[in-house]
């Protein structure tokens, strides 16, 4: 038993010894590189090998417990592998893995962190191979991840849980992988586990038996209900102990929490979290407690799902040149998952094949019903930066429309689905676009699939003007017919993407031709963006005013021939560039920023928040950077909207979280910190070099960041997540471009 325990102990050590540092030093030798598959092939060897050693050295007979039971008695509290008793057993269950020591191997340990390891040293979790994964296997990795910030050890604790589900219960990957991003299912199906405080609380309190204002009271001074429930949990005795949970029961359960509708929807979520609440323990509970809010605030993101699984699967050679045959297996799977962002296509190819290879990309590939992450732009300082750029390239400018990115799927059914730029099913909220859809095909290809991307502009039926974004915003979002919409809106078609086949490999120019050859226009409701094919600096600047005067807010500039000019999924591109109008009056672009902590309100602002401190996000290290903290720009109304919404649920967090990088200057120490959970677009009069903010902070000084200077509130951005928000490198970008 003791050897074994040891065994098992240097199997998720090794994995703390892979040298994977925080992100602040900017990684290193040794450090694991999800971008590098031989390292990765040498990876995966080398943690198979710990498994056998597992398998080989379990020599020791464990008394015999219900398989995948989570134990808490003081036999429980040694890590056990049940040793497969005859060969034919060991041949065909390859191998009986335990793994309950998640925690303590990491040097860098946060105060969650060590809570974790006492609550969870009272646990074990044993499963034998084809036998479902406990989730405490899940909840104890979880607590490991919290505890650390360096993105690629976080890497590689998910590669270690998903080699381990791969080579024990493959068929949990799926819903593993599900409960590790908190999502039950692709975005366009709508499906949300997110459930109010008030009934969790209730829920806790029918599972504590304590009072439910006793409760609020404790959630109060906790701050997390995550953590409250487990410390609830972790004082009560459990006379009669429910069958422990396994990651496919839970992912079961929150579907079904998820689709509970009705007038007895309320009772039937809260039994179901309550009979989860109560068969789970330690780790279990908080992140339980958690996920049923829609956030488990670990901040696993599809990024690192991504990386682990590439590290999770050998990357052959391959010798037969085809599209993707020459990529690395992080940047294989991150292709597939832009074109095809659905998890279930992805595991069902890498569990079928066993390999990261190119054939990947046929199995996720471009599909009407499936939105694909849009191309995006980048910002530029104005026309001469364009002329530069493209100076040598055909390229053409369009009009910048101010309304909601739309990709519009015609499917084999003939249905017609929108999907936002977040991949949202939008099709209720624009039952008026979806019938004028009906006919903008050519008479020949009425029964073509297709996939446009357009932007929906609020505009005047009378005049056909185009109205500002806020008319838009004032639209009902769902369950509408098409004789109560009353704002109407007009599709300005700007690419297509799939007809009857991807396009998204041809260039622009030439799916442009198709998009005109193969639609006819439609006004007021469908028409093609406006555009122009020039070079002349002059012409464009002409062409900017004119394109403002027509209600837009600057120009996209887009490469129309090469290899530049196909579609990017995903990729804030340096073939599509923006010009907005704000660069004619002098001013910077502005930005997208995330409210990550508030200041209370002073004198005339007493009892609301009068400041924030915003952040913008690093999709590299997956972190929230400090930019500047703001107080201008907003009206008395916007104060107390926010100070209710930040009051509101648990939006306000018991700290900073590991991923907010604070450079912990003491002028800028907010009162309280938030939950990421909306994004603001803000101005500033310029952006400078500051030590009390850490945006893009090694860029352009080694030990300081970049802050906005005078930033001023626009307005919230409710199409966008705080993943979406400004990137670090835009705003590097963005200090760098100023005269
Ligand atoms: N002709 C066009 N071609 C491409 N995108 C367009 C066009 N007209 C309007 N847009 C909108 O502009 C956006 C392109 O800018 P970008 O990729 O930076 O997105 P963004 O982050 O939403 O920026 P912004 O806040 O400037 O709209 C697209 O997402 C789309 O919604």
């Amino acid at each position: 038993m003791t050897k074994v325990q040891a065994t098992i102990s240097s199997f998720w050590s090794k994995g703390s010894e892979k040298k994977a540092k925080p992100r602040t030093d900017g990684g290193g030798e040794g450090v694991a590189d999800a971008t590098e598959p031989k390292r990765a092939r040498k990876e995966n060897v080398q943690s198979s090998n710990s498994v056998e050693v597992m398998d080989r050295e379990a020599d020791v007979k464990v008394p015999k417990t219900d398989a995948g039971t989570v134990q808490d008695d003081a036999e429980a509290k040694k890590v056990e592998v049940e040793k497969e008793t005859t060969t034919e057993e060991r041949a065909t269950k390859k191998k009986a893995v335990a793994v309950r020591k998640l925690t303590s191997e990491t040097g860098e340990k946060s105060k969650n962190a060590e809570a974790e390891t006492s609550t969870d040293k009272a646990s074990g979790a044993t499963w034998k191979a084809g036998q479902p994964v406990p989730y405490q296997f899940l909840a104890v990795g979880f607590g490991k991840v919290e505890s650390i910030t360096g993105r690629l050890e976080i890497t590689d604790i998910l590669r270690r849980m998903f080699q381990t589900i791969v080579e024990t219960t493959p068929e949990d990957l799926l819903p593993a992988v599900y409960i590790c991003v908190n999502k039950l299912g692709a975005p366009q199906e709508g499906l949300e586990i997110g459930v109010g405080e008030g009934i969790l609380i209730k829920a806790l309190s029918h599972t504590c038996g304590k009072s439910v204002n006793a409760l609020k009271d404790e959630f109060r001074k906790v701050g997390d209900l995550g953590d409250l429930a487990a410390s609830m949990k972790a004082s009560q005795r459990t006379v009669f102990k429910p069958a422990p949970l396994t990651v496919r029961s839970v992912f079961k359960e929150f579907k079904a929490i998820a689709k509970s509708s009705g007038r007895s929807a309320m009772d039937e979520k809260r039994a179901r979290i309550q009979k989860l609440l109560v068969a789970s323990e330690g780790a279990e509970t908080k992140y339980l407690a958690r996920a049923f809010q829609g956030k488990l605030r670990i901040h696993i993101a599809d990024k690192s799902i991504l990386a682990a699984l590439a590290e999770s699967f050998p990357r052959p050679e391959e010798t037969v040149e085809r599209v993707g045959s020459d990529m690395s297996a992080a940047s294989l799977l991150t292709h597939a998952y832009n074109q095809h962002p659905v998890w279930d296509t992805m595991l069902n190819y890498l569990l079928n094949n066993r390999v990261v290879d190119s054939g990947i990309l046929d199995a996720c590939k471009l599909t009407t019903g499936v939105p694909i992450s849009p191309m995006l732009a980048k910002p530029t300082k104005g026309i001469d930066e364009v002329v530069e750029k493209f100076s040598d390239q055909p390229f053409t400018c369009e009009y910048k429309y101010d309304g909601e990115r739309a990709q519009i799927h015609h499917l084999a059914d003939g249905s017609i689905q929108i999907y936002s730029r977040n991949a949202e099913n939008q099709s209720e909220k624009y039952p008026d676009v979806k019938l004028a859809m009906k006919d903008v095909l050519g008479p020949d290809y009425s029964n073509s699939e297709y996939i446009l991307d357009a932007e929906v502009v609020a505009i005047n039926p009378q005049t056909n003007h185009i109205l500002p974004f806020q008319s838009l915003q004032t639209r009902a979002r769902r369950d509408v017919s098409v004789a109560e919409v009353k704002v109407a809106v007009c599709v300005f078609a700007f690419d297509l993407l799939y007809f009857d086949k991807p396009l998204i490999h041809d260039p622009l120019k030439q799916r442009r031709e198709k998009l005109r050859a193969c639609f006819v226009e439609k006004e007021p409701v469908f028409t093609f963006a406006k555009g122009c094919d020039m070079n002349d600096p002059g012409e464009i600047t002409d062409y900017l005013h004119e394109s403002v005067k027509g209600g837009c807010e600057g120009l996209m500039v887009k490469q129309l021939l090469g290899p530049a000019a196909t579609y990017e999924p995903a990729n804030r591109s340096q073939n599509w560039l923006k010009v907005k109008k704000d660069y004619l009056e002098g001013l910077t672009d502005s930005l997208d920023l995330v409210p990550i902590a508030g200041y209370y309100g002073k004198g005339k602002r007493t009892g609301v928040f009068g400041a924030f401190l915003l952040a913008c996000y690093n999709p590299e290290s997956e972190q929230y950077e400090t930019t500047c903290k703001i107080g201008t720009g907003f009206s008395e109304a916007q104060l107390t909207e926010f100070s209710e919404f930040y009051n509101e649920k648990d939006r306000i967090i018991g700290g900073r979280k590991s991923y907010y990088v604070f450079s912990g200057s003491t002028s800028l120490e907010p009162d309280v910190w938030f939950e990421e959970s909306q994004v603001w677009e803000v101005r500033c009069a310029d952006l400078t070099v500051s030590p009390a903010h850490t945006a893009a902070i090694g860029s352009v000084d080694p030990e300081k960041g970049i802050s906005l200077r005078f930033p001023r509130f626009l307005r919230i951005r409710p199409d966008r997540e705080p993943q979406n928000a400004s990137s670090s490198e835009q705003i590097m970008e963005m200090y760098l471009a100023q005269p």
